[in-house]
């Protein structure tokens, strides 16, 4: 299976920055890993402009519907058409800023792959879920939930992201990391039989240049899905360079 370093821009990203694309193209572009970047809707056609189908792009939500009287929201035809490949859905700032729920991400999901995107299904437990010993169960249930039947190695990738390791420095020990992924994947083995083999399964939760090699080494961990470190070519571009090196 091919790796995947992923990069989500959450709301962050202008016209200016589009030289990161730039550098990343020229030194990264021809990766032995897969590069994905989801930034603001508002960027993916530009972007696309440069990325040359050297990095994928992405989006980071998509509308359940495929058009209609929905102010604000966006389709997934719509990111298709602006050049993404993927997108990103059910990610624990959308669920907790959107209520969006597992049935919801699941209705996305189908959406995604009706207009030939890759769903990056996002899942993962609060501190409190944590501390309270609850984690496979949430983690279990969100996968339960938001993925549909029809998901497949090449129309779906997981990424476990632990809402307290998001944005805050903090990361899990590469014991409870590999805890979550390896149940990730005898779950979706028990489900999806030999196709949950393909599926990648990234991390994401503080990933930066000085622990991603550690992180990839963990067992079932296929890639990262990036926040803070993805806005900075330099820093993306050495965690690409980790992934490529596993
Ligand atoms: O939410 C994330 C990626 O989707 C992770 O964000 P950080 O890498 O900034 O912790």
């Amino acid at each position: 299976m091919r790796k995947l370093a992923a990069g989500n821009w959450k709301m962050n990203g202008l016209a200016a920055n589009l030289a990161e694309i730039e550098t990343l193209v020229a030194e990264h572009g021809d990766a032995a890993c897969d590069v994905l970047i989801c930034p603001p809707a508002t960027l993916l056609a530009p972007m696309a402009a440069t990325a040359a189908g050297k990095i994928e792009l992405g989006g980071q939500d998509c509308h359940a519907k495929t058009s209609g009287a929905h102010t604000g929201d966006i389709s997934a035809a719509m990111l298709k058409d602006a050049g993404a490949t993927s997108v990103i859905l059910g990610h624990s700032e959308r669920r907790a800023d959107h209520g969006e729920s597992d049935a919801d991400v699941a209705a996305k999901s189908l959406a995604a792959y009706e207009a030939g995107l890759i769903a990056v299904i996002c899942i993962g437990e609060t501190e409190a879920e944590r501390d309270a010993g609850t984690t496979l169960d949430v983690t279990g249930t969100q996968l339960a939930g938001s993925v549909p039947d029809t998901a497949t190695a090449a129309n779906t990738v997981i990424a476990y992201e632990p809402v307290w390791a998001i944005g805050t420095g903090r990361t899990p020990t590469l014991e409870q990391i590999a805890e979550v992924h390896d149940f990730m994947r005898d779950t979706l083995a028990k489900r999806f039989g030999e196709e949950a083999k393909g599926m990648r399964l990234l991390y994401g939760g503080s990933v930066k240049p000085s622990n991603a090699t550690e992180i990839f080494a963990v067992s079932n961990v296929d890639g990262a899905l990036v926040g803070g470190a993805s806005l900075k070519a330099a820093d993306f571009g050495a965690i690409i360079s980790a992934l490529s090196a596993t």
